[in-house]
């Protein structure tokens, strides 16, 4: 035994000296570490003579004939990585908290008007006049939020318990006006004095138009009164129209209108430029169109219109003091009262400012402004960044979703519609289409189209349209082709084809003057074309909008979601076609994602109809 061990040692330290030598000549080589412990751990088994193996290994060894086998050692589960989150979680990360606790309303909600909670005698009374019987999804869900059943809830300012602020994403078409327009009647009409009390912003002074119609149609009877400022008039007019004292320093302010309907840059412009233009008695700033007000940067509107509704932040402090030098002054000669203000022309959070001691209390007494912020769209952005910028206090959100036309109440991984589904389309900006709308989409050549389009409208009796382009240029020649081809057509063909259909050009090249008439003409139904910019592709409400064309197609999702929404509004029926060019297909399928992409996976995914026309054949 002894000689067996003296020769394995021999054999083993030849070999040892054996690979030392080998090693001298090799160049050194960067080790990996695993192949470095291999040949240590070689090493180690060489080094180890048998009889210094583990003692469990060599009992093993002593017992191979046992006749029972050995138990398995106890094998702890191997390591393993939590599932992956789900497309919903992971798209829900990141986003506001209140977006994520939304109350989803399904788009087929309604209520009766006379089972509505909170509405007045008197505005119930005025919808039946209206034609409205009932309330839609959004107005069910809205109208009990903004006029609860507790009257401090109603009261004009609440400056220890403000109201908080809504945010509102409801299809094209669905009744958000009357949304906001039926709360705001419902509780200015008890004011007394006349203020300023809410302002409505729009992006297009065609909406301020109409929703000053829809104010002026609810609110009869209710003695408040409603003012426009978008520019129409000269400013020294809207001045004179909106402020009644404008010589005397008022810090309340000075109003002759309880409602303000109104475009950005001509807010912006009264409250730089209007002597006693105050917003701090607002009660609702309503924020219409949201998504493409924020977009847009104007003079930094909303910040200056935020800073308005705030009192100021250099405090002008009043103490006891100024009260002794007041009343010395007084018995020394006359006060000067030029300065001095009644004190119910303040809103409570601005009372700091009038000239009175702050008395010291036990209880904080910190005031706020009593301006709730409503923001409303068809595609309201879910970009926190975005939203932060509006300041908003505890906001609550509003989402009418429903179920993509033609599928069941599910999204791409089983969720339920009304859920965490719904709020992954708001997360994902996967706008919900009026569920009365047909899409179509046409691919044709570039050069075939103004005659796709002439083709479709006789084909299709494509009357009551609104016809979209990119620009007011193509706008005037689509019109002109349009006439070209009718005339050719008309001459062509043997039998009298009934009269010629009425084609108009709208667009931010007319004055404003000629624009309102060709809308009123388009509303008559004397014109039965309308082919339009952009202008008019949101919030825009014709009730008898059949078609709606983007003969270009638009420039990305949302827009085309405020074209389509033109159509199938308040639960009727309507068609949107978009005619796609075949180079706009191929280079945006090569160049994804790009638009039109989205807008052919928006066609793809919701299985809509998708044709290709060649006329040429
Ligand atoms: N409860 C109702 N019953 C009947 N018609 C209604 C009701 N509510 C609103 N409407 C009508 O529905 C149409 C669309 O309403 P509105 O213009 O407020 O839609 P919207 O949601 O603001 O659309 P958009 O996003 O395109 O601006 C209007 O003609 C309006 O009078």
């Amino acid at each position: 035994m002894d000689k067996d061990k003296t020769k394995a040692k021999q054999r083993y330290l030849k070999r040892k000296k054996e690979r030392r030598k080998l090693n001298k000549h090799k160049k050194p080589q960067p080790v990996n570490q695993d192949v470095e412990s291999e040949l240590e751990e070689e090493e180690v088994e060489e080094q180890e003579p048998p009889s210094k193996r583990p003692r469990v290994a060599v009992e093993h060894e002593n017992v191979p004939n046992s006749p029972t086998p050995q138990p398995a050692l106890p094998s702890f589960p191997l390591p393993a990585l939590p599932n992956a989150p789900s497309k919903t979680t992971l798209a829900l990360q990141g986003l506001d908290k209140a977006l994520v606790d939304a109350d989803i309303i399904p788009p087929s909600k309604t209520l009766p008007i006379n089972d509505s909670q909170g509405l007045s005698e008197k505005m119930r009374k005025r919808l039946l006049d209206l034609g409205i019987t009932e309330l839609f999804a959004v107005q069910t869900s809205l109208l009990p939020f903004l006029l609860p059943s507790d009257p401090l809830s109603k009261a004009l300012y609440q400056p220890y318990d403000p109201p908080r602020d809504v945010c509102v994403s409801a299809p094209t078409g669905s009744g958000k006006t009357l949304a906001y327009a039926v709360p705001i009647v419902e509780i200015l009409s008890s004011r007394i004095v006349t203020r300023l009390r809410a302002l409505i912003v729009l992006p297009t002074r065609d909406l301020v138009v109409q929703v000053r119609e829809t104010f002026e149609a609810i609110s009869k009877g209710r003695g408040l009164k409603i003012g426009t400022a978008t520019g129409q008039h000269s400013f020294s007019h809207e001045q004179a129209q909106l402020v009644g004292d404008h010589s005397s320093s008022l810090q309340g302010g000075s109003s002759k209108v309880d409602i303000l309907i109104c475009t950005p840059g001509r807010l912006i412009d009264h409250i730089k430029e209007t002597p006693n233009f105050s917003l701090q008695h607002l009660r609702f700033l309503v924020v219409d169109e949201a998504d493409r007000l924020l977009a847009q940067s104007f003079q930094d509107w909303l910040s200056q219109v935020l800073a308005a509704t705030r009192p100021p932040k250099h405090l002008l402090k009043h103490t006891l003091e100024d009260l002794a030098s007041c009343s010395l002054s007084l018995s020394s000669g006359p006060l000067d009262i030029s300065n001095s203000i009644t004190p119910d022309a303040l809103a409570p959070a601005f009372l700091h400012l009038l000239p009175y001691p702050d008395v010291p209390s036990f209880i904080s007494e910190h005031k706020e402004p009593s301006c709730q912020k409503l923001l409303f769209s068809a595609t309201l952005t879910s970009d926190p960044g975005k939203i932060a910028a509006l300041e908003l206090r505890d906001p609550k959100y509003f989402v009418v979703q429903g179920p993509p036309s033609g599928s069941s109440d599910t999204n791409p991984e089983g969720e339920k519609g009304s859920g965490s589904g719904a709020l992954l389309n708001v997360a994902t900006e996967k706008f919900t289409m009026p569920a009365t709308l047909k899409e179509h989409m046409v691919i044709c050549s570039t050069y075939d189209k103004p005659l796709v389009f002439f083709h479709l409208v006789h084909s299709h009796h494509i009357l009551n349209a609104l016809v979209f382009t990119k620009s007011a240029e193509s706008t005037n020649r689509l019109v002109r082709l349009f006439e070209f081809f009718q005339d050719a057509y008309h001459r062509a063909s043997s039998q009298q084809e009934g009269p010629k259909i009425v084609v108009q050009a709208y667009s931010s090249d007319l004055p404003p003057a000629e624009r309102k008439s060709i809308l009123e003409r388009f509303k008559a139904r004397e014109i039965q074309i309308l082919v339009c910019s952009d202008l008019i592709s949101r919030g825009i409400d014709i009730s008898h909008v059949s078609h709606v064309v983007s003969y270009d197609s638009p420039v990305d999702m949302r827009k085309y979601v405020h074209r389509v929404g033109r159509t199938a509004r308040a639960g009727r029926e309507g068609d949107a076609w978009t005619l796609v060019e075949e180079q706009e297909v191929r280079i945006h399928f090569l160049r994804a994602p790009v638009f039109p992409f989205f807008l052919l996976q928006h066609f793809l995914f919701n299985t809509l109809s998708v044709s290709r026309l060649d006329i040429s054949k």
